[in-house]
């Protein structure tokens, strides 16, 4: 088995670079996609500073008594805003939950956009002063990273480099703070409960800025799992199944999980905060032209983001 490729790609070089800097960018961009599925990206734009704030608020919010957390977690939002307690998000396919609890912080629409009425205001933390303001930054600045990292695969996949910038502008994307908490008493859990079950992420891309301990890991093409180490300050991108739809798996969805720390850590916390990059609800995922032929017949059927996004979460437990 040949090493699977995951690249560090500098993204400054990208925004800033020239058009062979970016030719170059979405090419290796495309080839670890179809490799590994993850890539590394550097020169962000996030200062340590802002990721070290942002971990600190972050564990904050899972400082909090139970009692505290609760004010916070409302059934109808269906997880999507606020807190969501252990034991509700299960890997869909699997028996038994995650054992992690979370906070996701949604959309700010401040253009008139009418789009605004679609979403759930985010709850705001009152416990933590700064909490909103630090996310919000960070939600902002990846939400930029990541219009550019597509503007990139537009262009692997030989569309307009414009093409998803309308259907992300304002989109429904989320930034997800978890908790796995300490596992005081391994004996006591099922044999299958892990802190995150094998998946694939639902949205077009994910960001990932790197977690506060090892536990990623990714299915290989070769079927096996491989350790991703993060450093605190990078940031790794996946493919998920919106773009997995809308490509007819031109680019696969990346099979990840996260798995229980070796015992002599167990009772150790892992933090680490996502960003699930989502289009508007009305973006359709219909599989390109492009990536239909006699060889690749179209193997989905076709669905908006919006709809696509209620089948899963009721998969996942979130929504009843
Ligand atoms: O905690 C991690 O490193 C990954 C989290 C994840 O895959 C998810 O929440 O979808
Ligand atoms: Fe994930």
């Amino acid at each position: 088995m040949s090493t699977p490729y995951i690249p560090t790609l500098d993204l400054g070089s990208y925004i800033d670079g020239t058009e062979h800097d970016r030719k170059k960018f979405s090419d290796e961009l495309g080839r670890a996609f179809n490799d590994s599925g993850f890539v590394t990206i550097t020169n962000h734009g996030l200062s340590q500073e802002l990721i070290d704030k942002l971990y600190q608020n972050i564990q904050g919010v899972f400082r909090l008594t139970a009692d505290q957390k609760a004010k916070y977690e409302k059934p109808e939002l269906a997880g999507q805003r606020g807190y969501t307690s252990p034991g509700k998000e299960t890997a869909k396919g699997a028996k038994t939950a995650d054992l992690k609890e979370f906070w996701q912080i949604g959309q700010t629409v401040v253009d008139g956009d009418a789009i605004k009425y679609e979403y759930p205001d985010n709850e705001y933390l009152e416990e933590i002063p700064g909490f909103n303001e630090v996310t919000n930054e960070v939600y902002q600045k990846l939400e930029s990273n990541g219009k550019h990292l597509l503007r990139a695969i537009a262009t692997y996949l030989g569309l307009p480099i414009d093409y998803f910038d309308q259907h992300v502008h304002n989109g429904n994307s989320i930034l997800r703070g978890i908790h796995y908490f300490p596992i005081e008493n391994p004996e006591a859990l099922p044999d299958d409960a892990v802190r995150a079950g094998a998946h694939e992420d639902i949205n077009l891309i994910t960001l990932l800025i790197g977690a506060s301990a090892d536990g990623l890991e990714v299915l290989t093409r070769s079927n096996e799992w491989l350790p991703i180490k993060a450093h605190h300050s990078d940031i790794v991108v996946n493919v998920g199944d919106m773009l997995q739809r809308l490509t007819n798996n031109k680019l696969r969805s990346t099979t990840h999980r996260v798995v229980n720390p070796p015992r002599e850590l167990m009772k150790t916390s892992r933090f680490s905060v996502p960003f699930f990059l989502h289009p508007r609800s009305d973006m359709d995922l219909t599989s390109l032209d492009s990536c239909v032929d006699e060889a690749h017949p179209k193997q989905y059927t076709d669905m908006t983001a919006g709809e696509y996004l209620d089948e899963r979460l009721r998969e996942i437990g979130l929504k009843k």
